[in-house]
């Protein structure tokens, strides 16, 4: 079993590149990241580098989180903008030897021509990764979290995926989101196996170490496993305190 952390809310407090070196120390096998634009990608290809560790994702920019954005790619009328977040995402991705790209949607509630826009920008994402070798995730956000989020439903991200049918294209399957969105973990995982790309986790409710709360990742996550998933689980949560203290759900991995 390995796993990835994700630097977006684990190791917040030093800078990018050295938060990948205490996610090697801390056993963590890959690391996966929100937006490391404001660090210079030569410093986090050198501690990736160091470490041996490879950066499994990493988002394309939000926006303006001040006025409320979360993702361009599905608000109409902001295609030079989201075009500029991808190519940018790329660039990153490919210096880094980052596998994959998630593009995010953006909070569109539903606005007439948001899904055209975002299908428009993950075709265009996917010609230009496809060249690079990197892959493009979409990732359901729940909308208990991000209201008005455009892609609230892995039945929605399913259809996205079908109707453009490209191969590097893939679902990004957060447990967290899926529990609170209809749960059914193992089968609804079975169901779209083929599409999905890579695997988040976090405890439910709370969002922090998935040691406790309603979902048993000991049981899931096997499950997965057994079913051939042999990629690195992206540990996706918030500590409740320190988080080194918070690391005991590791090391009972990796047993004790
Ligand atoms: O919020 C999540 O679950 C994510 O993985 C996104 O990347 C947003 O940061
Ligand atoms: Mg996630």
């Amino acid at each position: 079993m390995r796993f990835s952390a994700n630097l977006g809310f684990l190791f917040t407090d030093p800078a990018l590149p050295d938060a990948i070196r205490a996610a090697a120390r801390a056993g963590f096998n890959a690391v996966e990241c929100h937006f490391p634009y404001a660090v210079p990608v030569a410093e986090v290809a050198a501690a990736l580098a160091e470490t041996g560790l490879p950066m499994l994702s990493l988002n394309t920019s939000p926006g303006d989180r001040a006025r409320g954005e979360f993702g361009l790619a599905a608000l109409p009328g902001r295609e030079p903008q989201a075009r500029a977040g991808i190519a940018q995402a790329l660039d990153y991705a490919a210096a880094t030897g980052t596998g994959a790209v998630h593009v995010m949607a953006g909070i569109s509630h539903g606005a007439a021509g948001a899904e055209a826009a975002f299908r428009a920008n993950l075709a265009h994402a996917c010609d230009l990764a496809a060249a690079r070798g990197i892959t493009i995730l979409i990732e359901p956000l729940n909308p208990r979290d991000v209201p008005g989020y455009h892609l609230a439903s892995l039945d929605h991200a399913l259809r996205i995926v079908a109707a453009l049918d490209r191969p590097n294209l893939k679902i990004l399957f957060d447990c967290y989101h899926m529990q609170i969105t209809g749960g059914d973990l193992l089968t609804r995982f079975r169901a779209a196996r083929d599409r999905i790309g890579h695997i988040q986790f976090a405890g439910v409710p709370d969002r922090a170490e998935p040691d406790r709360g309603e979902v048993d990742f000991r049981w899931l996550l096997s499950e997965f496993a057994a079913e051939g998933w042999t990629r690195p689980f992206g540990a996706e949560y918030r500590p409740r305190g320190d988080i080194a203290a918070g690391l005991g759900w590791l090391s009972d991995w990796r047993g004790g």
